[in-house]
């Protein structure tokens, strides 16, 4: 997870005309070191201007090993029976692909997850660079994970998001649950990871790269608490019960998102993270 670069209107604008005229990505990012870019820097911003993900430009990118990065398959509009629910899909957008879900979860299902989850919150963290988890300014909620299929509950919402998108249960991390009071917020940020960061062997060696994201809402803020995609410039209320799904390759701008602070009242999300490969489920923490 990292910030987006900061990029100059004329580089942008210079990129764009050098690679419509016909010089390929790889002239782009030659001129661009002799002009004084690092290597990283040059792919980095490359990427984002041209909305292509970072590995298609790294040279370094390991070759996947095992079996082929699996996708999930996106929720198609108007409705989904799943798992004896007829889940709505009331928003698409294409870039990133997302979708609105609304009653994915039932008003039970969401006070019971609180329930359980609520004695074990503790300040959230984000991954660093190397792999670590830490405590971080720009995350101020509080946290837990669920190691998978921990409880009935935990499981059938595990099943229900496998059948919907049509990816095994052991692709997903643990169910991370997070209450937000007023003023708290986790503020822009990507869910794939970066592999230019030293801890992304790491991070990926179990289940690979992020695929996909489904953050549920289990509770309405009184106000605020919606997340953002400042990209595409859409914001998702928070509803009790519904959900916003997005998917992405590594490198995807627009899927830059944010939670937006709680104004009033507070502020309940479980979130499940997809992989590409079977993921290892992390114990307790
Ligand atoms: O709180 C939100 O609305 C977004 C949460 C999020 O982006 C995450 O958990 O990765
Ligand atoms: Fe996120």
């Amino acid at each position: 997870m990292k910030s987006r670069p900061a990029i100059r209107p004329e580089l942008r604008d210079w990129i764009l005309a050098t690679t419509h005229a016909g010089h390929s990505v790889e002239a782009v990012l030659k001129l661009m070191q002799e002009t004084g870019y690092d290597p990283r820097q040059s792919r980095s911003i490359v990427a984002t201007v041209l909305n292509i993900p970072l590995t298609a430009l790294d040279t370094h990118a390991p070759a996947p090993k095992g079996q082929p990065g699996r996708r999930t398959r996106h929720p198609e509009a108007p409705q989904l029976a799943v798992d004896g629910r007829a889940v709505d899909v009331t928003l698409s957008v294409e870039s990133p692909a997302l979708r609105v879900l609304n009653n994915l979860l039932s008003a039970e299902e969401c006070e019971a997850l609180i329930r359980e989850a609520q004695p074990r919150l503790q300040r959230a963290k984000t991954v660093d660079g190397t792999g670590k988890q830490q405590i971080d300014a720009r995350r101020t909620s509080e946290g837990m994970f669920f190691t998978i299929g921990e409880s009935p509950l935990v499981k059938r919402i595990e099943q229900r998001i496998a059948t919907l998108l049509s990816l095994p249960i052991d692709h997903g991390e643990g169910l991370q649950v997070l209450h937000y009071l007023p003023g708290q917020q986790y503020e822009p940020h990507y869910d794939w990871f970066d592999p230019e960061q030293p801890g992304f062997a790491a991070i990926t060696a179990k289940g690979g790269q992020r695929i996909a994201s489904l953050v549920m809402y289990l509770n309405t803020p009184e106000a605020g608490g919606g997340t953002a995609f400042p990209e595409i410039g859409l914001t998702v209320t928070a509803l009790r019960g519904s959900a916003v799904y997005f998917a992405y390759d590594t490198g995807d701008a627009a899927s830059l998102h944010a939670g937006l602070p709680v104004l009033k009242g507070e502020k309940w999300i479980a979130t499940k993270w997809l992989r590409e490969r079977p993921f290892q489920a992390p114990s307790r923490r």
